[in-house]
């Protein structure tokens, strides 16, 4: 057994897993499968408020260590990370989903993971290519944001963009000398979002370069990360060999999770941590704040140590991209007596419980 917390490397026989309420396994099983996930969330903070912040219960036939301690998290994924990197045997009926352990998030820690692994970081989330999907991108942008547009006041707002798109191409017609007679009735069948993808404005008007939004956006993107990060949870992670964690055996058939959002929301580090400030990112240095938590974890929206997700820099580049579109393309304000409320459910990710709501006119 390895020990993580002390100098001494012998664990004696009174390491024991974490605390927790006391279950007898079956019984656990069918109460815990019926929660669900973001109830899961609820309990285990509130047992954490009792026992610490290292627990463990018992879901499946399995010992569950959940640890929302940032420190804790350090020791274990970035210190000792190729230890905690392994990921757990799925229950049989998660096979196919899992592709038997065959694809990168649920591989155990050895060579077929960082095949994959490799191959995901250098040929298709490397710096050069991200910046090779910037048309996609652009492409995206433009029909979501027509789609915005569109359910807004379609008629005052468009049927300019229409009328406009007829006279070019009546202008073009009869350039190229077309049938003279055809009074292009017909464009008006052209759709809306065909016309604003068609229409020739100026690259300026339409969005702000991708050099432009890195420092326009970075602390909103950020920040929103931390108070409200997509997954409350990371991917369920095991050890690779039993071992002890702030004096508790963590064993090789456990699953052993961290407290996303707790970890962000920490008072110790973050005055205020349920507040909107922005500026707390921009590091003294003009540098960016180091979301991977390799020197000290903070908040940990994409995990970390050797099992952080892969595409963190294409995720921030995309939260800013859009971020800063919908800013400079768009004015927003608030609806009269409507306040903004932040609070969460549960989807696929995290979504706003009650959507916002705002005025929004096209700055075009
Ligand atoms: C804001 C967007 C995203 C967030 C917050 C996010 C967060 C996470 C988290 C928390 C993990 C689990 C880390 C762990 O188990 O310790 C993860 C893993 C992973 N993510 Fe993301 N992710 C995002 C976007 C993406 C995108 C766009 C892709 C694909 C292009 C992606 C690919 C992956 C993969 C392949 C893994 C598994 C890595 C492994 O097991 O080695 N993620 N992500």
């Amino acid at each position: 057994l390895l020990n993580l917390t002390t100098t001494n490397n012998k664990v004696s026989e009174n390491n024991k897993l974490p605390p927790g309420p006391y279950t007898i396994p079956i019984i656990g099983n069918f109460l815990w499968l019926r929660k669900p996930f973001s109830e899961l969330e609820l309990i285990i903070r509130k047992l954490q408020a009792k026992y610490g912040p290292i627990i463990t219960i018992y879901i499946g036939f399995r010992p569950a260590i959940f640890v929302a301690d940032r420190s804790l998290a350090h020791k274990a994924l970035v210190q000792n990370g190729a230890v905690f990197a392994d990921r757990p045997t799925p229950p049989p009926t998660d096979a196919v989903i899992s592709s038997n352990q065959h694809n990168i998030s649920s591989a155990y820690y050895g060579p077929t993971w960082r095949l994959f692994r490799r191959n995901l970081s250098s040929e298709i989330l490397h710096p050069s290519r991200v910046k090779s999907y910037s048309h996609a991108r652009k492409w995206v942008w433009i029909s979501s944001s027509t789609a915005l547009i569109l359910s807004l006041n379609p008629d005052a707002v468009l049927r300019p963009l229409v009328e406009a798109r007829r006279k070019v191409r009546l202008e073009r017609r009869s350039k190229v000398n077309e049938d003279k007679n055809n009074d292009g009735d017909d464009e008006f069948a052209v759709s809306y979002v065909d016309t604003l993808l068609d229409l020739e404005l100026p690259e300026e008007k339409r969005k702000l370069s991708e050099k432009e939004i890195a420092s326009l956006c970075s602390s909103f993107s950020t920040r929103g990360l931390r108070r409200h990060p997509p997954g409350h949870f990371v991917l369920p992670h095991a050890v690779t060999e039993d071992v002890v964690l702030d004096g508790y055996l963590v064993p090789k058939n456990a699953t052993l999770n961290f407290m996303v959002a707790e970890m962000g929301w920490d008072s110790r580090v973050w005055e205020d941590p349920m507040e909107f400030k922005p500026e707390r990112f921009l590091s003294g240095d003009g540098g960016v704040f180091d979301i991977t938590g390799s020197r000290e974890i903070k908040m940990m929206p994409f995990g970390a140590g050797r099992r952080i997700c892969p595409a963190s820099g294409l995720a921030i580049l995309h939260l800013e991209y859009f971020v800063a579109n919908l800013v400079w393309n768009f004015e927003w304000k608030a609806v009269d007596g409507d306040e903004v409320d932040l609070s969460e459910k549960l989807e696929f990710t995290m979504v706003m419980k009650n959507p916002l709501k705002a005025h929004l006119s096209p700055r075009l």
